[in-house]
This record gives C-alpha cells, sequence and structure tokens, in this order.
C-alpha cells in the first residue's frame, strides 16, 4: 500500500512517499515559497541526486499538482498513476479537545477542525488548505487526519487547566492542548522497543527539542504533562520563540515600546528565543560556533537555554515522581551533544548518569548515551513524524 505524508505550513509543503509492505521511503521533498513565482521544490527519490525546480506556484493546490507530477515523471517517477497512492496522512497541527486519535477525514471533521482554526491560527489555516488540495487532486485515496494534540488528550484536568477563571475553559476552551504529540508518541515506542521493555512499566521523559521545543511526561505509555500549552509558544526556550515568561510582561512592552500586541505575538514568536538573546540566529549550530568564538550574548543564550531544559525535566521527573528513561530527539536533541552533556551534568541527582564518549559519537542511529550504571537510560531516539503518520494512517484504512 503506497501512502503519501503531507505537512503542509503557510507556505510550505513538506511530503513523504512510504511503500507501506516495508516501510521503504519511495520519494521525499519540500515545496517552499508558495504563492510567490519564486517557489522551490526540492524533491529526492533515495539513491538518486535531489531534483530541484523553481518557479511560479500560486497556491497549494499548484504545488500539490507540482508534487504529484513529479511522483509520476519519466526521469524521477516512482509510480504510474495517482490511483496508486491509496491514503494521504495529514499533519494536522490543532485538533482542539475533539480529537484523542487519528481519525478518515469526513466534512465533519473537516467542520471540526475548521473550529480550531482560533487556536491555532499560524498552523490550522494551511493544513485545511492541504486538505483541499489533496482531496481535489486524489479524490479516490483515504485521507486521515494526524493530529499534534491527540496524544496529550490523556493529561489529567488539573494538568490542562490554567489557573484563570474557570469560566474561560468553558466559554473560549482555554486550557494546555499540547503539541508535538506524533513525535513524543514514536519516540516513547521506539525507546520501549529499544529497552526490550514494556511502555506500560515505564516512566519516559521525552525531550522535542528542534525548532519548536517541548518536553512530554509519558506514564503506561500516555501523556501525563507536556510543556507547550493552548498555543506552541508555551514552555521552553526555543530557535526564536520565548516559552514561559511572566505574562505581565506583555502589557508592559505594549506600553513602554508602543507596540500592538501583533507585533508583541510577533517578538515573542519570531524574535525570541536563541534568536532573541543571541541577536545572531535561531540555529542552534550557529549561536554554538559564536559561543565558541567568545561571543558572550551566544553563551548567554546556551546557558539560558540548557538551564530551562534542566530545571523543566527536573519537574517532569516530579510530575511522574520518578524516572526511567530520558529520550533527546528532533534537531537539537539528535544532533547537539555539548547540550545533551550540559543538560545532563546537571542532573546527577536522579541518577542520570552520561557515558561521555557514547554521547560524543555521531550517529543517526538509535542508541543508549548512559554509562551502564546510570539507573536513568539516556537514549538518543531520531523522531519520525512522517512514519508515524503513515502508519495511523495506514491502520484507519486497514480497519475502514
Ligand atoms: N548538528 C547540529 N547541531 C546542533 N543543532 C542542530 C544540528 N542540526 C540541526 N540542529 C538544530 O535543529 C533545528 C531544526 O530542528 P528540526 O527538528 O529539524 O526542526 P523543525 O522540524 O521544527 O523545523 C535547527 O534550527 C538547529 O537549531
Ligand atoms: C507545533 C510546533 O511547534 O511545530 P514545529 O516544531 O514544527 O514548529
Ligand atoms: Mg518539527
Amino acid at each position: 500500500m503506497k501512502i503519501l505524508v503531507i505537512n503542509c505550513g503557510s507556505s510550505s509543503i513538506k511530503y513523504q512517499l512510504f511503500d507501506m509492505e516495508d516501510e521503504s521511503v519511495l520519494a521525499s521533498g519540500l515545496v517552499e515559497k508558495i504563492g510567490s513565482d519564486s517557489a522551490i521544490i526540492k524533491h529526492q527519490v533515495p539513491d538518486k541526486d535531489e531534483k530541484v525546480v523553481t518557479g511560479e506556484i500560486l497556491d497549494h493546490r499548484a504545488g500539490l499538482n507540482r508534487v504529484l507530477a513529479l511522483l509520476m515523471s519519466k526521469e524521477d517517477g516512482v509510480i504510474q498513476s495517482a490511483e496508486e497512492v491509496k491514503a494521504v496522512g495529514h499533519r494536522v497541527v490543532h485538533g482542539g479537545e475533539y480529537f484523542s486519535g487519528s481519525v478518515i477525514i469526513t466534512s465533519e471533521v473537516r467542520q471540526a477542525i475548521r473550529k480550531t482554526i482560533d487556536l491555532a491560527p499560524l498552523h490550522n489555516p494551511p493544513n485545511l488548505l492541504g486538505i483541499d488540495a489533496a482531496q481535489n487532486q486524489l479524490p479516490h485515496a483515504v485521507h486521515v487526519a494526524v493530529f499534534d494534540t491527540a496524544f496529550h488528550q490523556t493529561m489529567p484536568e488539573y494538568a490542562y487547566m490554567y489557573p484563570l477563571p474557570r469560566v474561560l475553559y468553558y466559554k473560549h476552551k482555554i486550557r494546555r492542548y499540547g503539541f508535538h504529540g506524533t513525535s513524543h508518541k514514536y519516540v516513547s515506542l521506539r525507546a520501549a522497543d529499544f529497552l526490550q521493555r514494556p511502555l506500560e512499566e515505564l516512566k519516559i521523559v521525552s525531550c522535542h527539542i528542534g525548532n519548536g521545543a517541548s518536553i512530554t511526561a509519558i506514564q503506561n505509555g500516555k501523556s501525563v504533562d507536556t510543556s507547550m500549552g493552548m498555543t506552541p509558544l508555551e514552555g521552553l526556550m526555543m530557535g526564536t520563540r520565548c516559552g514561559d515568561i511572566d505574562p505581565a510582561i506583555v502589557p508592559y512592552v505594549i506600553a513602554k515600546e508602543e507596540l500592538t500586541l501583533a507585533e508583541v505575538k510577533s517578538m515573542m514568536n519570531k524574535h525570541s528565543g536563541l534568536l532573541g538573546v543571541s541577536g545572531l540566529s535561531g540555529d542552534m549550530r550557529e549561536v554554538t560556533e559564536a559561543m565558541f568564538n567568545g561571543d558572550t550574548a551566544a553563551k548567554l543564550a546556551i546557558d539560558m537555554y540548557v538551564y530551562r531544559l534542566k530545571k523543566m525535566i527536573g519537574a517532569y521527573i516530579a510530575a511522574m515522581n520518578g524516572i526511567d528513561v530520558l529520550v533527546f530527539t528532533a534537531g537539537v536533541g539528535e544532533n547537539a551533544s555539548l547540550i545533551r552533556q550540559r543538560v545532563c551534568e546537571g542532573l546527577t541527582f536522579f541518577g542520570i548518569e552520561l557515558d561521555k564518549e557514547k554521547n560524543a559519537e555521531r550517529s543517526k542511529e538509535e542508541r543508549r548515551i548512559s554509562r551502564e550504571d546510570s539507573k536513568v537510560e539516556v537514549l538518543v531516539i531520531p523522531t519520525n513524524e512522517e512514519l508515524m503518520i503513515a502508519r495511523e494512517t495506514k491502520a484507519l484504512v486497514e480497519s475502514f
């Protein structure tokens, strides 16, 4: 069964086509700068050179059309006809309280996703555009929505409610939802498999630290708390997002700097975090390099990033009254050995003992980086949200 996975951003489409017989990737790629006359498609077929095409792509429908044409083309094609794609799995960021698992997309499902637009104005509209475009171009396929929020629907009420007047929850659904659930779920399943231990017996703290970053406490295979909230702005310090700050700063900055609310929102989402503190970049590679070159602002940014992550791991251990496994994943978690080392150095109290040599090894594999005698297993697990979406899609198609 061939399954196409798509992840639509406001001006981009990421895609992967899987052959689910052996879960192999037949092709993958990215369409960027949709809405312009200089859009870029980067299309990769395993063992072939990447194909880069530029040109006008005015909307998601046109973008998807071009992707399908590439998938079926003579030189770079991997399928003969669009009918070969049996199902399409869509990443949908916000499912509100409507969805605690993946679903086949019906008109009711689209309606519910539309109702959560207010809660995720940056993410859900492009996700819906992607669904529309794909249903239009691939009408014979089964379309499935896989939500970032679904895995976290098991959080207890005392973890997801904010200490605000409760009426705001009843009127506007203001509560914590959490994100990156597909990734946290995937790495928790992989961790149990890697350790050959039942997931139900493990207390896992999973750190998804990429551009966006979140941490989740997973007990009995279920999310019991997570650091992102009503939106993906809460929690850890990120590449360009501030994470937790005193909410009183918002009206104060508006008054002092004569900014609009929209400008402050943009500041907190796009100009804060590593970028805001270092003044250089939101990319951990660039900030680390600057720190090694003696840049004091870059050093402060990294000190803050590590300190805040370490404190949050402590909180998530407390949430479960223990920890068996600490998992690092996503761009920073998978690659930045320095960050892993500095975070773990401050957690020895909990029985977390890193093997410095194993931690420093460069690898794309799932691996243990804790010492043999460490009470807590520390693992690096490369995330694979696309594969997880493909698996959830296949399971739904088969039960259909
Ligand atoms: N070798 C590396 N060392 C340190 N950080 C890295 C490395 N490679 C990637 N990163 C970090 O990972 C981030 C991207 O993470 P990723 O999980 O791919 O993000 P997203 O899916 O949100 O775009 C980059 O911005 C960078 O900060
Ligand atoms: C929800 C979210 O923050 O996603 P990303 O990390 O892809 O920005
Ligand atoms: Mg990501």
